[in-house]
This record gives structure tokens, sequence and C-alpha cells, in this order.
């Protein structure tokens, strides 16, 4: 599990370190860090050190300091450095580094160290480097990157997005692309896509987050030995090896009734295929048996593909309502609303869908998981009095999948790029596992199937621990991608082809 906190928690546990330790150790330990990565990854690229160039963009910061001291240590081993300050004052300590390491010092501001130089001129020098490091702002950013810098930034995101030069060159990024929301990952202003970040200390939780956790890259970090023991994550984010320990796994004495049975009451003679893939990705997850309550003919169509599944009401341990339920169909609906009303007074896990969302009760529990895309999630708060629409949710996912956290009591699973889930208590988890090709009709069924099996399997364990619902919404959306990947590894993949990677890629995921 990578887990993500805040600047506030960072700098806390930072300060006993920098108490302790002789002045500018722990930027020193950051900044070799930071200089050991970008020389790996120079020597991946074209060999070696040597020769190469380097781009450092400089803010006034300790991040700039950072990217200057890192700078040093490349020239040092060979690399051509170019530093481009956009502050007049830069880290003093770096800048003397620096300079004695034989850097090339440019700024685009008045008065700042170097040869004064237009916009333009540092973006060619930038464009031509093998690796660009921002080191503009860290995680002392008010806001967005501004003046110069922002116009550095924006200009060379566009010319880097052509993919016209001979060899593009990688960006690093000091501690968090430079102006991204560091605690909530909101972007409000330009930021330079990197495709490394180097960060410090800590995984911060904005790495993690929507939307600035599509800019992050690959995420590395340089361990300074912080205590974050007594601080609560932010954010989290499982990985591959954290799904044995939550996926429920049949023991020798288990039978269906224990594994958990899951019922799915979706699809409508509008929608029928949202009815088999439900269930088809409930089957082949893993569900001890799998029930199916709806329109007679759409009954048949799901027995046709899944001869499994049992068609009509009885035990259930969780419920997967509203996958193509169309609201025109009144018939269906007041199933949906029957399912959603008995299992809210069982207690039952459900897994609220498309066609559940606009039925929903007032007050939920957290074992109700809803699982709404941008534009749903819109709606269901939109009706709620909060003033929203698709765009303002694409745009702060996290702040509004609290927002219905917080509205509904229920967890609340936000589909997108990086998918976010906001549990009991507000934990907030945030996965990106599956590829693009993933956002296809019936993928969202699928998912909702799939996370039905691991509610039934895990039905008591969620009645004790309410937080562990957004654990195993998550491990959902983590096998979710897994799958989309296995079943057609860099193409397109369809809906029916990730439920049938399914049990394969659980069994891989269980083996570790
Ligand atoms: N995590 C660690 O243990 C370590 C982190 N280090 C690095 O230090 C930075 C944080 O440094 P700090 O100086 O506090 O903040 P910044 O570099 O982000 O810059 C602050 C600087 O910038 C000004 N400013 C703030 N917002 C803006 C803005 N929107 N536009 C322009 N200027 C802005 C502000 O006034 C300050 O002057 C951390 O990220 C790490 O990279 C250390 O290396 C020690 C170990
Ligand atoms: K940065």
């Amino acid at each position: 599990m990578i887990v993500g906190y805040t600047a506030a928690q960072v700098r806390a546990a930072e300060q006993p370190l920098l108490d302790a330790g002789p002045p500018g150790a722990l930027m020193h330990q950051a900044a070799f860090g930071l200089a050991v990565r970008v020389a790996r990854l120079l020597t991946d690229r074209r060999g070696g050190v040597r020769g190469a160039d380097v781009v450092a963009l400089v803010g006034p910061g300790n991040n700039g300091g950072d990217a200057l001291l890192a700078g040093a240590e490349l020239a040092r081993r060979g690399a051509g450095v170019t530093v481009v300050a956009t502050s007049a004052a830069v880290h003093d300590g770096g800048l003397a580094a620096l300079r004695a390491a034989g850097g090339t010092l440019l700024t685009v501001v008045d008065g700042g160290p170097g040869r004064r130089v237009w916009v333009g001129d540092a973006l060619a020098e930038a464009v031509s480097a093998d690796v660009v490091v921002d080191g503009l702002l860290g995680i002392g950013a008010r806001g967005a990157v501004r003046a110069e810098a922002a116009e550095l930034v924006t200009l060379l995101a566009e010319l880097l997005a052509q993919d016209v030069a001979p060899a593009v060159p990688d960006v690093v990024a000091v501690d968090v692309p430079s102006g991204i929301g560091v605690d909530d990952g909101d972007l409000p202003g330009p930021v330079l896509p990197a495709d490394l970040t180097v960060t410090f200390g800590a995984v911060k939780a904005g790495l993690l987050l929507p939307p600035a956790a599509g800019l992050a890259g690959d995420v590395e970090l340089v361990d300074l030995g912080l205590d974050l023991t007594g601080s609560t994550p932010a954010a989290a984010r499982l990985e591959v090896s954290d799904v044995a320990d939550l996926w429920p796994v049949p023991a020798a004495a288990s039978h269906k009734y224990t594994r958990g049975v899951v019922g799915v009451v979706a699809g409508t003679a509008l929608y029928p295929g949202a009815a088999v893939l439900a269930t088809t990705a409930a089957v082949l997850s893993g569900a001890g048996m799998v029930r199916y309550v709806g329109p007679a003919a759409v009954g048949h169509a799901v027995l046709a593909a899944r001869p499994e599944v049992v068609v009509g009401h009885g035990r259930v341990q969780a419920w997967v309502a509203g996958p193509g339920v169309d609201p025109a169909d009144a018939e269906q609906t007041g199933r949906v609303r029957d399912v959603l009303a008995e299992a809210l007074a069982a207690g039952l896990p459900v897994v609220a869908d498309a066609g559940a969302l606009g039925h929903l009760p007032d007050h939920l529990s957290p074992w109700v998981v809803l699982t709404p895309h941008a534009g749903e999630l819109a709606t269901l708060l939109s009706v709620r009095g909060e003033e929203v629409d698709r765009e303002r949710v694409e745009v702060d996912p996290v702040l509004w999948a609290r927002r219905a956290q917080r509205v509904t009591g229920a967890t609340v699973l936000l589909k997108g790029p990086t998918t976010v889930v906001v549990g009991a208590g507000g934990a907030v988890w945030a996965q990106s596992d599956g590829p693009a090709w993933l956002a296809t009709a019936g993928s969202g069924d699928v998912l909702a199937g799939l996370l039905g099996t691991l509610l039934a399997g895990c039905a008591d364990e969620v009645l004790e621990d309410p937080p562990l619902v957004a654990a195993l919404a998550a491990a959902a959306a983590l096998v979710h991608g897994r799958a989309a990947h296995r079943s057609n590894p860099g193409g397109p993949v369809h809906a029916l082809g990730v439920a049938h990677a399914l049990p394969g890629t659980v069994a891989d995921l269980l083996r570790g």
C-alpha cells in the first residue's frame, strides 16, 4: 500500500530531523537522492551521465534548492547542467554549489541570478535537453505557478505534448510536479507533466489523488527517515501485493452460502447486457452463488451466458443493484427500491450503481457502496441541493466524492481515470490501475458485479469494520484494472473480455 500525507504532516515529521541534524543535511540527502535517480534515467536513456544535457527550472524555495544541489552533483559527474531561475532570489547554498560545479545560470526575470534570457530562449534550452528537472515549487506552494514560471510551464507542456523534437526530454519533478495541490491533488494552474516524480521523506497525497496524480508519472520515494507513525494518511493506494490479504479465499470447510451469495438486480428490456455482465463478473470473480432478480427475458439472457446463476429471490449476503436499470421500467425500478430498503434494514452490503443511484433512501450506511461516474455523482449531489455539474466533479473529484460520502453516509466509489473511493471516517483511496481502453460500455457493470462478490465474501467483516468497505472497493477497482490489462495487453478491451480475465487475474494476485 502506498500512503500519502499532507504538506503539514511532512513538515511536522521533518522538524525533529532538522532540529537534530547539521544545517542543510536533510536537503543534501534529498538532493543526492534526486541526482541518483536522474543519473539512472540518463544512463537508461543514453548510456551515461557524462555529456548529457540537463536543464533545471528553479524557483524561490528549497524545492529549487534541491534542484540546484542535484544539478551540481550531476555537473560533477560530467553532465552539462543549465539552470533557469524564475525568481530573483534562489536558494543560496544551492546556487553556490551549482556555480562551483561549473553549471550554467540563466534567468527569465530581471535581477535573477545568471544571464537574463527570454522565456523563448529558456524553452529552446529545455526542449533540446535529455532531462528537464522541475524545481519551481514544492510543498511550500501557495496556489498556482505564476508569472514567468507559469509561461514557461505552459509553453513547455504544450511543446512536449506535441512530441515533435527528435528526442523529447524526460521530465523529472522535484518532490511534486510544481503547482499541484499537494494535499488534495488539485490543479489550480498550469503544471508540467512529469515522467518521474522524485519525492522526499514521504509520498505527498496530491501524488496519489486525481487530477494531479495523472501528471506525476512514476513516483519514487527518497527515504529521509521521517517518522509518520502517528499521522493518519490523507490518501492511500492499494498495490497488487495488497490484494491477497483482502480477498475472501474459501477454506476447506466453506460452502456456497458461507462463501457469499451475491444478489444482482440489474438489466431491463432496454439494457439486458448489463445484467449479463454484472452476473458474469460476480460468478467469475468467485462468488459462492449468484442470484438474478429481474424481468424473465433478461433472466433467460443471463442463464444463457452463465448457467451457474440462479434466477429469483433467496438468501443473499450482498446485493448489486442498478446496472442497466432503465428508469422508465417501473417494475424493475421497484425491485431496485425494494432491494435497497431490505438490504439497509438487514445490514447487508449493497453496490448501488447506475439505475439505483436515483432511488436511494436519504440516509445510507457505509456498507452501501455508490459507484457513480462524474455525471452521476453530479446528479446525485444536485438533487440533494449542491450546486455542481459533471465538469466540476471532473476538475475536483476528491472534493465531490468526499461531499457525497458525507451527505449520504455511504461509501462512494467515483469512477474515472483515477478511481476515488471515500469510506467511513473520510478515508480516501485512489486507484489508477486500468488502461484508458477500460473506458468502454459495460465496464462499470463488470466492476459492480466483482465488487458484489467481494462484499458478499466479507459481509460479516464489513459490519464489524465499516472502513474495510472502502478498502474492498479500492481492491475491486485494482482487480478490474488489472483484468483489463490482462484481457488484451496494450490494446482495446471490451467489458465481457475484462470479466473473462477475472479468474486468472485473481489467481495471479493471490499467488502474490
Ligand atoms: N520533505 C523533506 O523532508 C524535505 C524537503 N525539502 C524540499 O523543500 C521543499 C519545500 O521548500 P519550501 O521552501 O518550504 O517551499 P517551496 O520550494 O515550495 O517554495 C516556497 C517559496 O515559493 C514561494 N511561493 C509559494 N507559492 C508560490 C507561487 N504560487 N508562486 C510563486 N512563488 C510562490 C514562497 O513564498 C516561498 O518563497 C520541498 O518540496 C522539498 O523539495 C528539503 O530538501 C528538505 C527535505
Ligand atoms: K517541483
